[in-house]
Formats: structure tokens, C-alpha cells, sequence
């Protein structure tokens, strides 16, 4: 039986985990850089709780210069075995109104210019991400958000964008004539390097906005979101102290083995491996690689 560490990660407008008891700070350190910021450990009604602000206080880190294998790994190396994101995102759905929480299930990864994998030169591994949602996590998500009156939809496929900039008019309509849900530019390779660090992993995708293809909406504006995020952070951290209160306390197994991805994931053999990249990967890899 491993105990459940809830992680959460806040991004635009969540700089903080009001709510978290006995909270303590931490400059925690990887081998693969700087995190975002430093951890916030503290409980929720006797649940461990780790809070990461993505882009740091002040809003410092645009989403390309967020370090995602640094801040998967000290959460990694905080024990944390179930992971939260809270992000911010446009709409592509007339029903997917500002305010709504989208409990996604699918990512498309347009980003082109982040570390995607913690995996290389000398330690080759090759996980799954047909289904990149840990799926107990948007069940205990959608209880939470149930018992606080929060507007959700189950399901959808949030489409990562390199950014800073929002999309053309042209890209907004492809993406939704693909049928995509959300569209935001943080959640990959955040999923992926979850993955590979076996975190169970789910995304909350708070609505702020329809991006641009909607011809009742102006082109979002950054002062348009931020009139939405400080409502939607304030939802935010009700659903996650109702969720902390009634999350397990024993790590649930992952009914599709998100948190045993490296299982059969390695191909370098022994004799190939890098050891200098070996000792990098000792928290994300160390349970497989100490075998
Ligand atoms: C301030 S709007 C654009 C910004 O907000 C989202 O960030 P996060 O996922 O961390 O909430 C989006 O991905 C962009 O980074
Ligand atoms: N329309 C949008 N596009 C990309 N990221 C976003 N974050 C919030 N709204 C967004």
C-alpha cells in the first residue's frame, strides 16, 4: 500500500492554495533544473498536499520558459502519486461557457520548443499516452465539483499550443472544426512527463474565454481572462479542498497502469545505458531502474 500525496499545480490566476493547513515552503532541487517555484507542502483535512504555482508568483514564466521535467521531478521527489493541473483555457463549444470546469480526457500537443521527455541519448523508454488521464482522478474531480455547485462538463480534448501568442483566426476554426474542446498552452508536456514520472495526472480545464472564432466574442484579451480567472480560482480552490477531503488515503492502482508506465517502457539495454543520465532519472525512473 503506497499513501496518497496529492499534488496540485496551479496555473494562471492560481499563485497560491489558500485552505492548505501546516503550510511550509520548499526550494526543492532537480537535477533537471529550476521548478517554477518553490513547493508548498502542507494537508488538507489529513491529506498530504503539494502545491507548485506553474508560472511562478507575479506570473513570471511564460509558458515556453516553464521548466515542465523540473517540476515533474520535485513533485516525483516529493512523493507525490496523484497530480491536479488547474488551468486556465478558451472554449471551442458554445456550451462550454466562461466559468465552466472541463474535466478533459484527450491532449493534442502542437508545442514545439520544450523538453517533452526525460528519456534520451544512453536510456531510450517509450510510454503509453493513448489515454493520458489517470480515469479515477476526473471521477473523485467530478464528485467535488458536483457537491460544490460547480458548473463542469465530463470529458474533452484540450489542444496545447506553443504560445505566448493566442491563435489566428484560421487556426482557432481548424482546431474547432476538429472537434477539439479547450485550447490552452501549458498542459503538454506536462501529461506526458507525468506519464513517464508515473503520476497519475488529470487536467481541470477552467474556461475563461471562447478564444477567437465565436462571432459574439471579441478576440481574447488578456484582460478579458483575468475578469474571468479570479472567479474561476476562488471555484477552483473549493473544488480542491472538497476533493482532498474526500480523496483516498491509500493510492488507488491506476486501473490503466499510468502509475506503472515504465513497466515496459525501457528498450536501451543494460550495458547501453548512460550512467550519467541514469542518475538524473533516479526519482522518475529509480523504482524500474533500481530493479
Ligand atoms: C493568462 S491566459 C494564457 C495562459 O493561461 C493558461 O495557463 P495555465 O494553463 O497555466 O492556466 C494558458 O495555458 C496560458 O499559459
Ligand atoms: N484562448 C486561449 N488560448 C490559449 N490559451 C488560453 N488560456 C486561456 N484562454 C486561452
Amino acid at each position: 500500500m503506497t499513501k496518497a500525496v496529492l499534488g496540485i499545480i496551479g496555473g494562471s490566476g492560481i499563485y497560491d492554495l489558500p485552505g492548505l493547513e501546516n503550510a511550509r515552503d520548499e526550494m526543492a532541487t532537480s537535477p533537471w533544473g529550476a521548478p517554477s517555484a518553490p513547493l508548498r507542502h502542507g494537508t488538507i483535512a489529513g491529506l498530504p498536499v503539494v502545491f507548485l504555482t506553474r508560472h511562478d508568483k507575479g506570473h513570471r514564466l511564460s509558458p515556453s520558459d516553464i521548466n515542465y521535467r523540473a517540476n515533474i521531478d520535485v513533485l516525483k521527489r516529493a512523493g507525490v502519486t496523484d497530480l491536479i493541473s488547474l488551468s486556465a483555457c478558451g472554449s471551442f463549444k458554445e456550451e462550454l461557457r466562461p466559468g465552466t470546469f472541463v474535466l478533459v480526457d484527450q491532449f493534442v500537443d502542437r508545442t514545439f520548443r520544450r523538453e517533452s521527455s526525460f528519456f534520451g541519448k544512453g536510456c531510450v523508454a517509450h510510454v503509453s499516452m493513448a489515454h493520458p488521464v489517470s480515469p479515477r482522478l476526473p471521477l473523485h474531480l467530478a464528485a467535488a465539483a458536483e457537491a460544490e455547485g460547480i458548473p463542469f462538463a465530463r470529458g474533452g480534448t484540450y489542444v496545447c499550443i506553443e504560445g505566448p501568442q493566442f491563435s489566428t483566426l484560421a487556426e482557432s476554426l481548424t482546431y474547432k472544426g476538429q472537434g477539439y474542446s479547450v485550447i490552452g498552452m501549458t498542459n503538454m508536456p506536462e501529461a506526458k512527463l507525468a506519464r513517464e514520472a508515473e503520476i497519475c495526472y488529470a487536467s481541470v480545464a477552467m474556461v475563461t474565454d471562447f478564444d477567437c472564432w465565436h462571432p459574439d466574442h471579441d478576440a481574447v484579451t488578456v484582460s478579458d481572462i483575468i475578469r474571468v480567472l479570479s472567479a474561476n480560482a476562488e471555484k477552483a480552490s473549493h473544488l480542491v479542498a472538497r476533493l482532498a477531503r474526500d480523496f483516498p488515503r491509500e493510492h488507488e492502482l491506476c486501473p490503466i497502469g499510468s502509475d506503472r508506465a515504465l513497466d515496459s517502457a525501457l528498450i536501451t539495454a543494460p550495458e547501453a545505458r548512460d550512467g550519467e543520465l541514469l542518475k538524473k532519472l533516479d526519482a522518475v525512473a529509480g523504482r524500474v531502474l533500481r530493479k
